[in-house]
């Protein structure tokens, strides 16, 4: 099963923020009664990656809209709006029609100085920057069904599905630009100053954006597995004198250009069977 995916809401806000498990089950429930298909693998699109949904035979494809329970819009969201919360929605879901693995794409700035725009980034670990202050999507009561209480995040990132990218990247030809790094997420939709692009930098980070960790945590709490992928689409910005200015058209442009070989290496890992 195949969805964009949605940026996340900065805002704390102290209260249940997720659908009830009989909410969700609802909502699984209904996709099961449309389609014979039981997807194992669930697939989330970055920006300008959603050419892997065309990847997929046999395709069933629904509206948002007529979807119970489920939010009527992803992407870029104002940060006032508190449908941001239901970030958690789409991975239960996958989690109870019966996905086991969850691969997610995402375009991010790259700060590692051996980055180049094009890169793809094999996603080995994450920095929740927003969690540091309450901002994570389990906050609020814990239903058990869907996970424990507090869930381990030191094995967020598979690394056997790591590896294996690592081995297929090298075999399709994509050693010059297969990266791996550190991803760090922040809540938008603002760019980076370039004193936060060289505070990240300081602290380890090797990609920045503003997605995917979210749905990596309620992922990882419902006990799914999680491959990752960032496309360098610009270069964080960290010296005064430089011209550069990051913009939503160069990420757009950048993902185009490489969505072949990320479609390429999303399939191979998650797919075989289809590549
Ligand atoms: O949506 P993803 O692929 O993460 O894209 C990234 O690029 C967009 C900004 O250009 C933001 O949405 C940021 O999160
Ligand atoms: N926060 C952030 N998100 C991005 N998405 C693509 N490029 C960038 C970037 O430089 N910063």
């Amino acid at each position: 099963m195949l969805i964009p995916h949605a940026n996340l809401c900065p805002f704390f806000v102290p209260t249940p923020s997720s659908l009830s498990y009989e909410d969700c089950k609802a909502t699984a429930d209904w996709l099961l009664t449309q389609t014979d298909m039981r997807p194992t693998v669930g697939i989330v699109c970055g920006s300008g990656l959603g050419g892997l949904a065309d990847l997929l035979k046999d395709q069933v494809a629904f509206n948002y809209k007529d979807i119970p329970n489920f939010p009527q819009s992803t992407g870029h969201r104002p940060l006032s709006d508190p449908e941001g919360k239901l970030i958690t929605l789409p991975m239960r879901i996958f989690k109870l029609l019966g996905v086991q693995t969850v691969v997610i794409t995402n375009a991010a700035g790259g700060l590692n100085q051996d980055f180049k725009v094009g890169d793809i980034m094999i996603i080995k670990d994450h920095i929740n920057l927003p969690g540091f202050a309450g901002n994570n999507p389990l906050v609020g009561p814990n239903d058990e069904r869907f996970g424990v209480r507090f869930p381990c995040m030191s094995d967020a990132y598979d690394r056997d599905l790591q590896q294996l990218a690592m081995e297929v990247g090298q075999e399709l030809g994509y050693g010059d630009f297969l990266k791996e790094g550190v991803y760090c997420v922040l809540g938008g939709p603002s760019f980076e100053t370039i004193a936060e692009c060289r505070m990240l930098h300081l602290l380890g980070v090797d990609a920045v954006g503003m997605s995917t960790v979210h749905e990596v945590i309620v992922a990882r709490h419902c006990g799914m597995r999680v491959f990752a992928l960032s496309l360098i689409t610009n270069l964080a910005v960290t010296d005064y004198d430089s011209e550069e200015k990051a913009n939503h058209e160069e990420v757009l442009q950048a993902g185009k250009q490489r969505a072949e070989q990320m479609e390429r290496l999303v399939s191979s890992v998650a797919l075989p069977e289809r590549s």
